[in-house]
């Protein structure tokens, strides 16, 4: 598939780094969770960061989402500095928990968004019925989230955060609690909303497998402290992605042999 790129979407980032002010008092040295990232996510790309466990994805991501300062470096969405959060940027985490509203049926979860924005009822109405509809909800949009599964929850948070359409997707291992079933469904569903949608993506994961059948390029953070991208592969498969293919296998021996010389072994 031809990606369409936005150049206003496009994230670069220049010898970003983050220290913590605390564990640099402590050590008496600047210890950097990561140093001197350079990367560039064009607009529309869909793009995997793949690390040992405590590399720094989370702290990258939140970074791009700015939840979290950096301490030197360059960071920018389009030709915007990022130094806050932004209704450009939305983050879906592992745990839907955390972010959906216990108070709030499905509904009213996926249209939390859109009534701060003061939008219409009937027009907040067609744009959750679609989301809902998009990650197989349907039928279950009075219910509160103490009556819906682990899996069910992570696709309210995904139609919520689909609803308020922001150009970025920051998504921190978002299926990482789910069973493998619902995992898999998760996954088609995200690819195929991805490509109907075009946003730019940027996903971080564990998982070998899930980082080839959804990115399109994937980056391998270096084990920490002073992580920092330490190669990218292009996966130059055609979606849907069949991981019974020989390609695919190649490519997941390849990365896994990155890990295997790598210092701090596998993934997590
Ligand atoms: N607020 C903080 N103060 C000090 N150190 C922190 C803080 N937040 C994270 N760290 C450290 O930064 C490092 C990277 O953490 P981060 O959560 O980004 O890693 P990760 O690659 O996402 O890990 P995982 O895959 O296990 O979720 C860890 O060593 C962690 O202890």
């Amino acid at each position: 598939m031809a990606l369409a790129t936005f150049p206003a979407n496009t994230i670069t980032i220049e010898r970003l780094n983050k220290s913590y002010a605390e564990t640099a008092k402590k050590s008496g040295n600047v210890h950097y969770i990561i140093q001197d990232v350079d990367l560039v996510v064009k607009g529309g790309e869909f793009f995997v960061l793949l690390g040992p466990s405590g590399c720094g994805k989370s702290t990258l991501l939140n970074m791009i989402a700015g939840f979290v300062s950096k301490t030197g470096g360059r960071l920018q969405v389009g030709d915007v500095e990022v130094d806050k959060p932004g209704r450009d940027r939305a983050v879906v985490f592992q745990q839907a928990d955390s972010s959906l509203f216990p108070w709030l049926t499905v509904r009213q979860n996926v249209e939390f968004g859109l009534k701060m924005k003061k939008m219409p009822k009937p027009q907040r109405r067609e744009i959750s019925d679609r989301f809902i509809g998009m990650v197989g909800l349907a039928g279950h949009e009075g219910k509160f989230p103490r009556e819906l599964s682990g899996g069910m929850k992570q696709r309210v948070q995904l139609a919520r955060v689909l609803a308020n359409d922001p150009a970025i997707l920051l998504m921190d291992e978002p299926f990482g609690a789910l069973d493998a079933m619902t995992r898999r469904t998760m996954q088609k569903e995200l690819s195929g909303i991805w490509q109907a949608t075009n946003k730019t993506v940027i996903f971080v994961t564990h998982d070998i497998q899930e980082a080839i059948l959804l990115g399109g390029r994937i980056a391998i953070m270096s084990p920490g402290p002073s992580s920092r991208i330490a190669h990218i592969y292009e996966v130059p498969l055609a979606y849907p992605r069949d991981a019974a293919a020989p390609e695919f296998y190649s490519l997941y021996q390849t990365i896994q042999a990155h890990f295997d010389e790598t210092e701090g072994g596998g993934t997590a």
